[in-house]
């Protein structure tokens, strides 16, 4: 095969690979409960889809053989349809643009199933050859399908439905009509209480996983976002930003914070850090994020904001800062390295640096002032 041949099918192999791995990577925080159901079932339900085609597949075949009249549509129905949903149903759950159409062909082929084996066998003469399939599929629903309980409940309501008006009016013994009712009472009863189970615990341990991310995410002291939370913040408003809307990173320092410690003890040092976390999420806006980077050094990440109106807030801060009586401490002062992104693509650590560097200068300059690092153009 030529190189550039094999070289074109590479990119295009790996291009095709990027996109599933994209589409199916797990977002970092999944808005609500039923998106981080939705992903936690995905697995289940992809592996579920293609057991469920394979043996449809092999029952096909079975039905070939037990059945002396083996018509067509059988196998155009039960050979063929089913196994093409449940297919089509793990495909789906590649793309999540399709996850919604994924889950409506979900909920529709146990009804499908069920409809096809009423209408194929239901007066064929064997068809208590083939209602195993039915309570089958309605624990299957409930329970194996990776549906949440209100689509199972939809779908095995429907299945009950599709399944039991027949009966009424059909001329099967009625002993056998009285079993298979009870047999698919039995069904949708221990189905509905595992899938609430399933359900509960599942929505428990999505409480606990957001209990914990939360934790994680936050500076244990002064309940302000730890570093790592701030790099995750940054990239975000980065992705939701626009070309035309700048960043602004903001670095505070409180002076001589030792001393702090030494006069009156590590605890009044812990405390006026609580209390500073709070004089600077006080002073910004709900759009900006608050960090403590260790120490007495904080960092605020300003989106859609211009260098200028950065440094206006910075001001604003030392003079909070400046005004305010510290819980045994009394008077502290902070100094600020203020800093604009040069490019829209801008990394933190550079950002970081540059306000790291101005703090510095800031320091160096005698404290208690607010410095704009240079970026080769005054700040707008
Ligand atoms: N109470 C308390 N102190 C801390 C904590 N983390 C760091 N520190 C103290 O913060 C002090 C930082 O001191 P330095 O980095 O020398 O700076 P500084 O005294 O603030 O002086 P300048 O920054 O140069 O103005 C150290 O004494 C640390 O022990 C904390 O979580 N709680």
């Amino acid at each position: 095969m030529p190189a550039t041949l094999f070289e074109k099918l590479t990119v295009t192999l790996k291009s095709i690979f990027d996109k599933l791995h994209r589409d199916t990577a797990m977002p970092q925080q999944p808005a609500d409960f039923n998106s981080w159901y939705l992903h936690a079932k995905l697995p289940q339900i992809r592996y579920i889809a293609l057991v469920t085609t394979m043996l449809y597949l092999i029952y096909s075949v079975a039905e070939y053989h037990v059945l002396p009249d083996y018509h067509v549509k059988r196998f155009l129905l039960h050979g063929m349809l089913v196994p093409a949903t449940m297919a089509s149903v793990g495909i789906l759950t590649h793309f999540p643009r399709h996850h919604r159409a994924m889950l409506w062909l979900l909920v529709l082929a146990p009804i499908a199933a069920n409809s096809v084996n009423i209408y194929l066998n239901f007066d064929a003469g064997l068809f208590s050859y083939f209602s195993p399939e039915i309570y089958l599929s309605i624990m299957w629903t409930f329970a194996i399908s990776g549906l949440r309980l209100r689509h199972a409940l939809v779908s095995a309501a429907c299945s009950c439905l599709v399944i039991s008006i027949p009966m009424f009016t059909s001329q099967l013994p009625a002993a056998f009509v009285q079993l298979h009712l009870m047999w698919l009472f039995s069904a949708f009863s221990f189905g509905f209480v595992s899938a609430l189970v399933l359900e509960k615990v599942h929505y428990n341990l999505y409480q606990k996983q957001m209990e914990l991310a939360l934790l994680a995410s936050r500076d244990p002291l002064t309940q302000l976002w730890n570093r790592q939370k701030m790099a995750t913040l940054f990239t975000q408003e980065k992705q939701a930003a626009n070309v035309h809307q700048a960043m602004s990173l903001i670095m505070i320092d409180i002076d001589h914070f030792k001393s702090v410690n030494d006069e009156f003890g590590h605890e009044a040092g812990d405390i006026v850090l609580q209390h500073f976390a709070r004089l600077l999420e006080n002073n910004v806006r709900k759009q900006d994020h608050v960090g403590r980077f260790g120490g007495e050094e904080f960092v605020i990440i300003l989106p859609n904001t211009s260098g200028g109106e950065a440094l206006t807030v910075a001001h604003k801060l030392q003079q909070a800062i400046n005004q305010y009586d510290f819980p045994t401490v009394g008077r502290k002062t902070a100094s600020m390295g203020v800093t604009e992104a040069v490019h829209r693509h801008e990394p933190l650590a550079t950002m970081m640096h540059r306000a790291d560097c101005t703090l510095y200068q800031a320091k160096e300059q005698g404290r208690n002032r607010v410095l704009f690092a240079d970026i080769g153009v005054s700040p707008a």
